[in-house]
């Protein structure tokens, strides 16, 4: 039997007076793999932050795991068990690999920190050997991964991965699709992915929930994504 892991019950949220989000109802369960496809500005990145609390909602709610977290902060939210990779990765430049893997861990002992990101190392080996070398200077693919990384290592239950593909190149993003098929199906753990890339939606997500201006208008079948027609309603203007 699934268990529910995520509710969300008429989300509302937008910037200042600006509404973007009208109403969103979905629910994701433990272990699942969902995919939101929408165009450009219909709200994905939106639902991300208001899921992750960097945007407050302006009405409805929001549980996981059993609690309502409407009105916690994005760090309660973390421990909680929330991840989130945002779109961009955000990873800190000055910052080495490890000590970018350290701040994921912040808040563990340093016995656990240590395991956790042990762990993420052998599910990601890419970062083995470049776990000395500044974020910034890493290629774009890698900086994917590192965030990624950074974000396992706070242990999430569902992790939050917007556009991940954005400027990646080809080889890293099939190494990626394989890094999450590995980690959803050894971890368990949940994922919420935004993405504009057809191929990488259709191969990893269960189920697709499609957002039109701030509102989830349907899902559709992942599998059907592969049919040209389908995927043309789909495809970035
Ligand atoms: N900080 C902000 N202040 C005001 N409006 C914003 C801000 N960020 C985004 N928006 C607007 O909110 C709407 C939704 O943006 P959002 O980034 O959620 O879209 P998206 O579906 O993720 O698009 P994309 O695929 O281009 O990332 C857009 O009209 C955008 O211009």
């Amino acid at each position: 039997m699934s268990l529910e892991l995520l509710k969300t019950s008429g989300l509302r949220s937008g910037y200042g007076r600006i509404p973007i989000l009208f109403g969103i109802d979905f629910v994701i369960n433990e272990g699942e793999f969902v995919g939101i496809l929408g165009h450009n500005g219909m709200g994905k990145s939106t639902l991300l932050k208001t899921l992750m609390g960097h945007i407050p909602p302006t009405e409805g709610s929001l549980t996981f795991a059993g609690r309502d977290i409407t009105q916690i902060s994005p760090a309660a939210r973390a421990r909680a068990g929330l991840g989130y990779v945002p779109q961009g990765r955000q990873i800190f430049p000055a910052l080495s690999v490890m000590d970018n893997l350290r701040v994921g861990a912040a808040g563990k002992t340093r016995t656990d920190a240590r395991a956790v990101i042990e762990q993420v190392i052998e599910e990601l080996p890419r970062l083995k050997p470049i776990l000395t070398r500044a974020g910034g200077v890493l290629s774009g693919g890698e900086q994917q991964i590192l965030a990624l990384a950074r974000c396992l290592c706070g242990e999430p239950k569902l992790i939050l991965l917007d556009e991940p593909t954005e400027g990646i190149q080809p080889s890293i993003i099939e190494e990626m699709k394989d890094t999450l098929k590995a980690l959803s199906k050894g971890r368990g753990v949940a994922v919420l992915l935004v993405e504009q890339n057809l191929d990488f939606i259709s191969d990893l997500a269960t189920r697709v929930l499609v957002i039109r201006r701030g509102r989830l208008s349907g899902e559709i079948d992942p599998k059907t994504l592969h049919d040209a027609d389908i995927a043309g309603e789909y495809l970035p203007a």
